[in-house]
């Protein structure tokens, strides 16, 4: 069954290429009906005709491998129903694996005609280029000869490509475009048994277009449903995609009896009514946030972040501004109380989530050995990470919080985390999951790496991949309005009745901020009517139907 992935409704399992390669491994052994790759071939056939209905051409270009072998069986279906699917081979026919081989020989039973480049028709819009060239194996090497050829014509037609597994030169670990500009830009990809995260994460997004699944008889937990039900041991998913509102919980592995085609057990879905306020709430039932930042010509990035935090259900949001002469009042916002840090009661700290370094400047690194030392929930921007790379002591000081049962969210884009890694860019982004994880585990807390497909790892915690957003958010402010969100979210979460674990947390609150982004529809959110749209969320959002009351706030 094909199904489409993104938009992402639910969260769905991801597994990177040796889990998918030990999948096939133990599909191809339980001998399924059909087999795979016939399977996979079907199910090409059957989006390429959902996607094309009317296509005069059909032009499969065949690679080397399995992947090839999926495009060859697509071909010879497509042409014994009849419709105009023509076959460019890249690839020596004497040396592909032996399904493929097998699927060659089908192909030409079918009369698919095989063609040269020079033969490859003039496409329009209403035709289609299905890209067979590389999967799971084709991140390796640079490509030449025919290969290189075909991608260079890929990329210069205008008609629609489909991409079968992976779009060719994609990464599927790491959503690296591995061929430079020759990887495959698709318009759809049909992911095969499993979906990976490069699909989702770096370079993915652009790469792959709409993606579709079908997972070949292969549950989502990496049970091979055979005819006689599940078997085989569990795959643990590599990461999770996060998906819609909807919430489920990732499984546990492999206490479980999955049933074919549900990926996940569901838990009970928070009900309507816990998403009212009850009567006898008040302020201080939704914890208060303290947002640390703006120094001199930066005030706006802490006004965001406040702004942000008090929208998403925070019962007081105290602005501290790190300029002397910083605004004594958010106009727009007179909800928010300005406060300078030296007034902050000893209480403030201990009661207050704390979002600290948007808009920091050098100034932030005075405050923060205090802050590690003493908020019990700490969220760490921009300039925060910038003076946590470069001060040893520092780094020291937020890796003891957690042996002290402080928790902390650090959310670095690519170039902060580059610098609390000691690394450059290009390395972090090579492998963002990787990165995510490193970081997670160097410096004991939960790490938000911003980005298209922003990670959310914890130690200890299987990563979620983010399913939501748009370059909409690509624009100033953005991610002050993500620190100052979590940082709400969290203080709001105090209320439930169970409070969500902070990698739970801090995924939804990264899913519901990128998510705006989607239901504003536009090409370019301003942070500050990101926050806007953020609030409409964040007014039912404190899910406190049957918490407690909290401190009495006056
Ligand atoms: N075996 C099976 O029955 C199934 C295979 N499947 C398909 O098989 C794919 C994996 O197949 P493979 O492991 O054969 O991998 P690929 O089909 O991705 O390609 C590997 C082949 O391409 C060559 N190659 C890689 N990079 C190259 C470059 N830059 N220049 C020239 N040649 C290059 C390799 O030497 C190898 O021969 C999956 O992505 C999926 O599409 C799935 O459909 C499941 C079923
Ligand atoms: N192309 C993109 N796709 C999805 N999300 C993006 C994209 N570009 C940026 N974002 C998101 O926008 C926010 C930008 O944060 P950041 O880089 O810290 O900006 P700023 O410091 O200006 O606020 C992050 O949440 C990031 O994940
Ligand atoms: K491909």
């Amino acid at each position: 069954m094909v199904e489409r992935i993104l938009p992402a409704r639910h969260d769905a399992p991801l597994h990177g290429v040796a889990a998918t390669r030990r999948l096939e491994a133990r599909a191809l052994a339980a001998a399924p009906s059909p087999p795979l790759m016939q399977a996979a071939g079907a199910a090409v056939e059957r989006l390429a005709l959902a996607l094309a209905p009317h296509a005069r051409h059909i032009v499969v270009l065949a690679g080397p491998g399995n992947n090839g072998g999926d495009g060859l069986e697509a071909a010879a279906r497509l042409r014994r129903a009849g419709r105009p699917a023509v076959v460019r081979l890249c690839g020596d026919p004497a040396r592909l694996p032996a399904d493929a081989a097998a699927s060659l020989q089908r192909a030409r039973e079918a009369g698919v005609p095989f063609i040269e480049p020079s033969a490859l028709p003039a496409l329009g819009a209403q035709d289609l280029l299905v890209d067979a060239l590389l999967g799971l194996g084709g991140a390796a090497r640079p490509a030449q000869g025919a290969l290189a050829e075909a991608l260079t014509l890929l990329a210069a037609q205008r008609a629609p490509v489909l991409a079968v597994d992976l779009p060719s030169g994609l990464d599927g670990d790491t959503g690296q475009a591995a061929l430079g500009a020759l990887t495959v830009r698709a318009d759809h990809t049909l992911a095969l048994l499993t979906l990976k995260p490069g699909l989702f994460t770096g370079a993915g997004r652009d790469h792959a277009g709409t993606v579709w699944l079908d997972r070949l008889g292969v549950d989502g937990l990496g049970l091979v449903v055979a005819a006689t039900g599940p078997e085989g041991p569990a795959e643990a998913p590599t990461a999770w995609l996060r998906g819609a509102a909807a919430r489920r919980s990732p499984p546990t592995l492999p206490a479980l009896d999955p049933r074919p085609g549900d990926e996940a057990p569901r838990v009970p879905a928070r009900g309507a009514a816990a998403t009212i306020r009850r009567h006898a709430l008040h302020k201080g039932s939704f914890g208060d946030v303290a947002v640390v930042g703006g120094a001199r010509g930066m005030l706006g990035a802490a006004v965001l972040a406040a702004r942000a935090a008090h929208a998403a259900g925070a019962g007081r949001v105290w602005l501290s501004p790190l300029d002397p002469s910083g605004a004594r009042l958010d106009p727009a916002r007179p909800e928010l109380m300005l406060r300078r840090t030296t007034a902050w009661t000893a209480d403030t700290l201990r009661q207050a989530t704390v979002v600290a370094g948007c808009g920091g400047g050098g100034a932030i690194a005075a405050v923060l050995a205090g802050l590690l030392t003493h908020a019990p929930r700490l969220v760490l921007d921009a300039d925060a990470l910038n003076a946590v790379a470069a001060d040893a002591a520092l780094r020291d000081a937020l890796r003891a919080r957690r042996s002290r049962g402080q928790a902390s969210v650090v959310t670095p884009h690519p170039l902060e985390a580059a610098r609390l890694l000691g690394c450059d860019t290009g390395t972090v982004q090579a492998d963002r999951l990787a990165a995510a994880a490193r970081l997670a585990d160097a410096l004991g807390c939960s790490v938000v790496l911003k980005g298209s497909g922003s990670i959310v790892a914890t130690p200890g915690e299987t990563p979620w991949v983010n399913g939501s957003g748009t370059a909409a958010l690509a624009t100033g402010g953005s991610g002050d309005v993500l620190a100052g969100w979590i940082g709400g979210r969290w203080s709001a979460g105090l209320a439930l009745p169970v409070p969500p674990d902070l990698h739970e947390l801090t995924a939804e609150a990264v899913w519901t901020h990128a998510d705006a982004a989607e239901r504003a529809g536009r090409p370019l959110l301003r942070a500050a009517d990101l926050v806007e749209v953020l609030a409409g969320v964040g007014a039912g959002a404190h899910g406190a139907a049957n918490g407690p009351d909290g401190p009495d706030g006056a």
